[in-house]
């Protein structure tokens, strides 16, 4: 109770300050509940939005798709999905780095939004991945049409702190309902078309059919498989024999893997290569065959005298930054002499970032390995760029060889090759050679060496050794006389075909 008036002014006071406590507090709390809002915004957008690009994200097209989902199953409504996969982008991340990188995603998701409509949506699905959801197409040939444009916008140079870059994409498109019922099995189906038009050799649209679902399911099974491959022993090596066109006597060999699946059976490396280089597991497998090639040739210098031994390097093996070194330890610890191997590589390879590739090839060529330019006219590589890189053979692709002689371009073709490695001081070897005449008309251009199904197969070890006892140079083992084996397996014709009048006008 309040008995005087100084007591009831202490106590308006005290009132007056637990009401400017209860307000402070209040302001307090607001500005937490708004601060606390403004988090669990900023905690939705980095969730849902991508921070490189500022892109929606997977996370926010999969949120959003469930509402989709649902439209679609009220009032049915059609859907367009384009899959857009950039093409050999991770080159520009490890050659220029992840600055210069996410750079050019920026402009490529810039070029993206700009190209289409407000209502389309574009999402970062993650790494070089983004997808557009064009809402409301009516029919495929809109589309399709899109995804030309995406096509298009893309071909124009981007410029990057100040480096230009020319890229491409593959793009798999499927559609809803025709293709899909549900926006999960519609990102599958765009993705499988996607992986088909990178099958397709890249730069293209691919619209979706069944097949080509079946095809991912068994690029999975691959993928799976082969991560087990190693340890599960179901890797072999094979050997190709590749022989001295002048007296067909064995020069030295490709190394060319194979792989038995256990239920599959044996899978081509045409299938499984691109496989396990999307997936990284192509350098763990590449090491594989390195070493076992390795150890093979040191066994087989002993037994035969220095055969030289090819083994193919793929894009991403070449670009990786611990390869030159494992290599090098590779042939250290087997004890196969450097120059014995020969790394393949390809013209695609080269054509890239040609600096950067100078000096993985000076490195190579400086730690003592041979160098082989493989599938030699088909990349259409500047004859300045092979000046300057150090190869040392160049390997005539099989598509130039297998309608020799007659065909008057092809033998155009192989006589200048022959004539361009002559000069440049290169070796040459001709691949695919399955007649005699074909072995013929190379062995009179001056074509150094030949490898091709006339000769053998690719053969496993032991059968390699029979064949090379059969078809070793006399002088090859040094001081050992070749061992000489049963037989030859494929019947080599000595004889000397004439070169057609009409082939060596067409080359005069
Ligand atoms: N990065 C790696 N790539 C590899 C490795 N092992 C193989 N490969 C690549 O896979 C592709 C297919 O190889 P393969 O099925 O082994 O075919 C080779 C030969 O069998 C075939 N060939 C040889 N002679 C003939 C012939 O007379 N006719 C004919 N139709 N085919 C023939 O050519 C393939 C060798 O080609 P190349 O490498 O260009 O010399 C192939 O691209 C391999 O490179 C690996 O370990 N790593």
């Amino acid at each position: 109770m309040v008995s005087s008036d100084d007591e009831i002014g202490q106590l308006g006071e005290k009132f007056n300050f637990m009401l400017e406590q209860i307000q402070r507090r209040d302001t307090a709390l607001g500005k937490e509940l708004v601060e606390r809002k403004r988090a669990e915004i900023q905690l939705d957008h980095i969730a849902h939005y991508d921070s490189v690009t500022g892109l929606p994200n997977r996370h926010f097209f999969n949120r959003h798709t469930i509402e989709l989902d649902r439209k679609f199953n009220q009032q049915g409504a059609n859907f367009a999905l384009l899959f857009i996969d950039l093409d050999n982008f991770k080159y520009v991340n490890d050659t220029f780095g992840h600055r210069v990188g996410d750079l050019l995603l920026v402009a490529v998701a810039e070029r993206l939004q700009n190209a289409l409509r407000t209502r389309d949506l574009v999402v970062r699905l993650g790494g070089d991945e983004f997808s557009v959801l064009l809402d409301d197409p009516k029919e495929l040939e809109l589309a399709l049409r899109l995804a030309h444009k995406m096509l298009t916008v893309m071909s124009e140079p981007f410029n990057c702190e100040n480096h230009e870059f020319i890229i491409s994409a593959s793009i798999g498109l499927a559609m809803m309902p025709q293709h899909a019922g549900r926006f999960d099995e519609l990102l599958s189906c765009a993705d499988a078309a996607m992986y088909a038009a990178k099958a397709l050799g890249k730069n293209n649209v691919q619209v979706w059919t069944p097949e080509m679902s079946q095809r991912t399911v068994q690029r999975f099974t691959i993928e799976s498989g082969l991560r087990k491959a190693i340890e599960n022993g179901e890797l072999e090596v094979y050997y190709q024999p590749i022989m001295h066109l002048a007296d067909n006597r064995v020069a030295g060999m490709e190394a060319l893997l194979r792989w038995k699946h256990p239920v599959l059976g044996f899978v081509s490396p045409v299938e499984f290569i691109p496989v396990a280089e999307e997936s990284h597991l192509i350098v763990s497998i590449g090491n594989w065959v390195l070493q076992q090639a390795c150890t093979q040739a040191k066994l087989w210098e002993q037994r035969f005298g220095q055969l030289f031994i090819a083994v193919n390097v793929s894009a991403r093996q070449f670009r990786d930054p611990g390869f030159a070194d494992n290599v090098e330890r590779i042939v250290r610890e087997t004890g196969c002499p450097p120059h014995v191997l020969e790394l393949e590589v390809t013209e695609t390879m080269l054509m890239s970032q040609t600096s950067e590739t100078m000096k993985i090839l000076d490195d190579l060529s400086g730690r003592g390995f041979q160098l082989s330019l493989d599938d030699f006219g088909t990349g259409y590589s500047s004859l300045a760029y092979l000046k300057r890189f150090p190869i040392n053979k160049l390997k005539i692709d099989r598509s130039f060889v297998s309608d020799l002689p007659h065909d008057v371009d092809d033998a155009a073709i192989a006589q200048v090759i022959v004539s361009l490695s002559n000069h440049m001081g290169m070796k040459v070897v001709a691949e695919g050679i399955e007649t005699p005449e074909q072995a013929d008309f190379l062995r009179q251009l001056g074509c150094t060496y030949g490898q091709g199904f006339l000769f053998s197969q690719p053969l496993p070890a032991p059968r390699f050794e029979q064949f090379a006892q059969a078809n070793l140079r006399p002088e090859s083992a040094s001081g050992v006389a070749p061992r000489m084996g049963p037989g030859v397996p494929v019947e080599i014709r000595p004889e000397v075909i004439p070169c057609p009048d009409s082939v060596i006008k067409h080359i005069a």
